[in-house]
């Protein structure tokens, strides 16, 4: 096996479980976070105490601050930051970039200044396009804790993904390859509005026809959306597409879910997102995404009944309304059926 030089960028729970399964594959890791007093702690007790407790880090993943040295010294690098402040950190590294360096988006989210995703920033260097989106049911506390866990690496480029696969492949790690950049990208960001209103109908003790119905209603919603934007409906149903769903829409581990949850548990938007600690990127997706299908006319009632609950103070009843007396009538979109007049 040929030993890389990987960077990751972000000191968060992602990144951490990324850089440790790429250590232990026995490639030169290096984790880049801003933070010195994380970054001494991970060199000196082998812990990420904030982000991942109860996880022992490889002895050679070496966490620094320095960036230059960082990149310059990679031939893959992660990028593992929140959406808010991914254009402002991929700015950073662009000056020390070079043609053969490949790039890869584990972010699921949108850049918040304009409509686009954490891929179509780090397409905007002027340098290198050997760039990939990794995305599935991954939450990072069950990788870190050696549960068997399936990916996907979404590129065009073949390099990229066999890459990727030589640097994560291990006996509880699986990663699978996909061509559908947008998809599988798309999927990744557009699930954490449904694991909102997931976690808010759980905290209402709805029962599973309920939960069932929500779920398979966002996978209509999410791939109606992205397929309009040019994603492949199939993707949707892989890990990346209906996998992610289930594992956000159903664990306490996700962030997004515990949002969902605290505020159907009575807490006001602040106070849930405050909770939390950590980034849930699926409040930012939401304003994000409704905005542009009001552009598109596209029609996302779910989206649309969490969004006015959670920025107008709708009642709670608009959001099943939404649901339960919406216009579209077909089960399943994309399908054969000539008579599936969709809307
Ligand atoms: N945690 C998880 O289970 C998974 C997370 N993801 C995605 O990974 C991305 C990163 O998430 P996590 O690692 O979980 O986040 P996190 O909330 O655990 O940590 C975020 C990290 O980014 C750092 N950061 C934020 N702004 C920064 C800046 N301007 N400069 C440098 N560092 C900065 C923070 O200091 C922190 O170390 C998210 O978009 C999330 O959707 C994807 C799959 C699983
Ligand atoms: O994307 C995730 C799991 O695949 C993590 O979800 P949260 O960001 O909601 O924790």
């Amino acid at each position: 096996m040929m030993k890389h030089s990987v960077c990751v960028l972000g000191g968060g729970s992602f990144g951490t479980a990324l850089a440790n399964i790429m250590a232990n594959n026995g490639h030169q890791v290096s984790q880049w976070m801003r933070n010195e007093e994380q970054v001494e702690e991970i060199n000196l007790t082998g812990l990420n105490s904030r982000y991942l407790p109860n996880a022992p880090l490889h002895r050679e993943l070496l966490a620094t601050s320095n960036l230059e040295q960082a990149i310059r010294e990679s031939d893959t690098v992660f990028v593992s930051i929140p959406s808010k402040s991914f254009e402002q950190v991929v700015q950073r590294i662009e000056p020390l970039l070079t043609a053969d360096k490949i790039l890869i988006s584990t972010t699921k989210g949108f850049n918040p200044n304009r409509f686009e995703l954490m891929s179509d920033v780090l397409r905007r260097n002027p340098i290198t396009q050997k760039i990939g989106v990794l995305s599935g049911p991954n939450l990072a506390k069950e990788i870190a804790a050696g549960q068997m866990t399936g990916s996907v690496i979404a590129s065009a480029d073949d390099l990229v993904r066999q890459r990727v696969i030589e640097l994560l492949k291990s006996p509880t790690f699986r990663v699978y390859e996909n061509r559908d950049c947008k998809g599988v990208e798309l999927a990744g960001a557009l699930k954490n509005i449904y694991a909102i209103v997931c976690g808010l109908a759980k905290a209402m003790n709805v029962g599973e026809n309920t939960m069932s119905m929500i779920m398979t209603r966002s996978l209509a919603e999410m791939s109606r959306f992205a397929v309009h934007f040019g994603a492949n409906p199939m993707t949707f149903l892989g890990l990346a597409g209906m996998g992610d769903l289930i594992a956000t829409c159903t664990s306490p581990l996700s962030r997004n879910y515990r949002v969902g949850f605290a505020i159907g548990s009575g807490e006001n938007l602040e106070e849930a997102v405050g909770g939390i600690g950590e980034v849930a990127e699926g409040v930012n997706t939401l304003k994000m995404v409704v905005e542009e299908a009001h552009k598109h006319g596209l029609y996302m009632p779910l989206a649309e009944g969490l969004s006015k609950l959670l920025f107008e103070n709708a009642k709670l009843e608009s959001l099943i309304g939404s649901m339960m007396t919406g216009e579209q009538k077909w089960d399943v979109e994309f399908a054969t059926n000539e008579e599936s007049d969709n809307v």
